[in-house]
This record gives structure tokens, C-alpha cells and sequence, in this order.
């Protein structure tokens, strides 16, 4: 469904992604991880169409969508949460989901956006609270709403960056059980994610990356016994 295919993404001097290529097939839940700094957020930005990169393609459904702006990638079914949580801060609970309805994937207009849109809210667990102003949400219900946001748009394929990232212990139980319910759905998703019991739950392969580059790619039991990916976390000494 989804072919990142030889992309390598320079800032300036910095290689930030190089020579990454991998695969993500319908229904499958494919964890990017590796240690700070290793280009995840990075590719991830550049799927979603944050930046263009700097060679190599990616592509949909067979057809490149490298060369498209976000707003398009979106349209074409790649919906994203970010790793800082990105609401619109003046709007309500149900219209930051509705504005995921009506400008993701499939295009969904006012009485029947508003009804999916609530719809996402119950999925996540926020029934009753679609008319709160976002400020008086907890940090964990925030991320519920952007994800209610980005289900809104009903994307072929779910980017997770660090989804998970800043839940307490019980939260993410929750965290973890909300993503188990996307995944018994048979969603396409690919996560970002430094959880590793998350990854070994979630998980059916994950692509390691190390410096910008894939050191290792495999099951989530392959990945995290393998040499290199332990050197890379751990050190040399280690491994
Ligand atoms: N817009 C940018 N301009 C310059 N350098 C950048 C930019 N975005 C990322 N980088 C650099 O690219 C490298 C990879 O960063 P990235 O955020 O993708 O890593 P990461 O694996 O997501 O890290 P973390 O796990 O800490 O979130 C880092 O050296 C970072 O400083």
C-alpha cells in the first residue's frame, strides 16, 4: 500500500534520512523506532508530505505522492498525529474532529460530518465532552480528540508519532488499548514509538533506523534481539 523507495533527506549539510527504503502492506502495523535522533520524526514528515525529499520517491497505492503538498498527501488517504499534539486551540472538541471530516480523506460536509465526527469522539472514549473548549482538556484527552481528528478523515493510512509519548502508567494502558481497537480494525498504520511493550504488542515488524539510515528491519522479537539494533540504542558494550 504504502513503498518509501531510496529517500534520503538532507538539511543543509545534515543527512537527516538516507537511503531509506521499506514497505507497509494493507492492514498492517509497521513500528519505526530507533534511538533520538535517528531520522524517525523525519520520515515521518516526509510521508506526510512536510518535506519533499531530497531523492528517492513515495509512493501510494503505486502512484508517487513525494512531489505533493500535505494538504493533498491528506486528501490522497496518509493521516497523521503529530508527536507534540497540534489542535486548534479556538475551537471545540467536536469542531477540531469535524475539521478532520471535512478536509481528510474522504470529504464529509456539515450534518453528516457533524455525526461522524461525533461518532470519532465515542470511538476515543470522549463522548460528552464534544462541546469543551480544548484548554480544559487533559493531556491524554487531547491526544484522544487529535486522534478522533485523524480518524475523522478516515485515512487508508494512519501515521502515529509517538502517540504514546507523555501518558502516565494507567493512561497508557488506555493508550495502548485504543491502538490494540485501530488494529482489530484492520487499520493500515505506521507508529513512531520509543514504548517498546507497545511495540511488541502492536506490532507485526518494525524498520529500525540508526543516523538516517534502516539498520535492521523484522518482527518486533527479530528487531529488538538483533546485534546491531542493541549497539545502536546501548553502545558498543552492550551488544
Ligand atoms: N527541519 C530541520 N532542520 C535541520 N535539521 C533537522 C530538521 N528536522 C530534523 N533535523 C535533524 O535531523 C535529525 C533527525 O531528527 P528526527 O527528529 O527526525 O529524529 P527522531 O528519530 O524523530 O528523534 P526523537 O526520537 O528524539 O524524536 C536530527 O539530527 C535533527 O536535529
Amino acid at each position: 500500500m504504502l513503498s518509501v523507495q531510496g529517500v534520503t533527506k538532507r538539511f543543509d549539510g545534515l543527512v537527516a534520512v538516507s537511503k531509506m527504503s521499506f514497505h507497509v502492506a494493507a492492514q498492517e502495523m509497521v513500528g519505526v523506532i530507533g534511538p533520538n535522533g535517528s531520522g524517525k520524526t523525519t520520515m515521518m514528515n516526509l510521508i506526510s508530505g512536510v518535506y519533499t525529499p531530497s531523492e528517492g520517491g513515495i509512493s501510494l497505492h503505486g502512484r508517487q505522492i513525494s512531489n505533493l503538498p500535505p494538504q493533498h498527501i491528506c486528501r490522497e488517504g496518509i493521516g497523521r498525529t503529530f508527536q507534540l499534539v497540534r489542535l486548534l486551540p479556538g475551537l471545540t472538541v467536536l469542531e477540531n474532529v469535524k475539521a478532520g471530516a471535512v478536509f481528510g480523506h474522504k470529504r464529509r460536509w456539515g450534518r453528516d460530518a457533524d455525526q461522524f465526527a461525533l461518532e470519532m469522539l465515542e470511538r476515543v472514549g470522549l463522548e460528552g465532552q464534544s462541546h469543551a473548549p480544548i484548554s480544559t482538556l487533559t493531556y491524554i484527552d487531547q491526544k484522544r480528540v487529535e486522534l478522533a481528528r485523524v480518524l475523522a478523515g478516515e485515512p487508508e493510512v494512519l501515521l502515529l508519532d509517538e502517540w504514546l509519548a507523555g501518558l502516565n502508567p494507567t493512561e497508557l494502558e488506555t493508550g495502548i488499548q485504543l491502538i490494540h481497537d485501530l488494529r482489530d480494525e484492520g487499520r493500515t498504520v505506521v507508529m513512531v514509538e520509543h514504548v517498546m511493550d507497545a511495540i511488541r504488542s502492536l506490532c507485526d515488524r518494525c524498520v529500525v533506523m540508526s543516523s538516517g539510515t534502516k539498520i535492521a528491519e523484522g518482527t518486533p522479537e527479530e528487531v529488538l534481539s538483533d546485534k546491531e539494533v542493541i549497539k545502536a540504542y546501548l553502545g558498543d558494550d552492550n551488544a
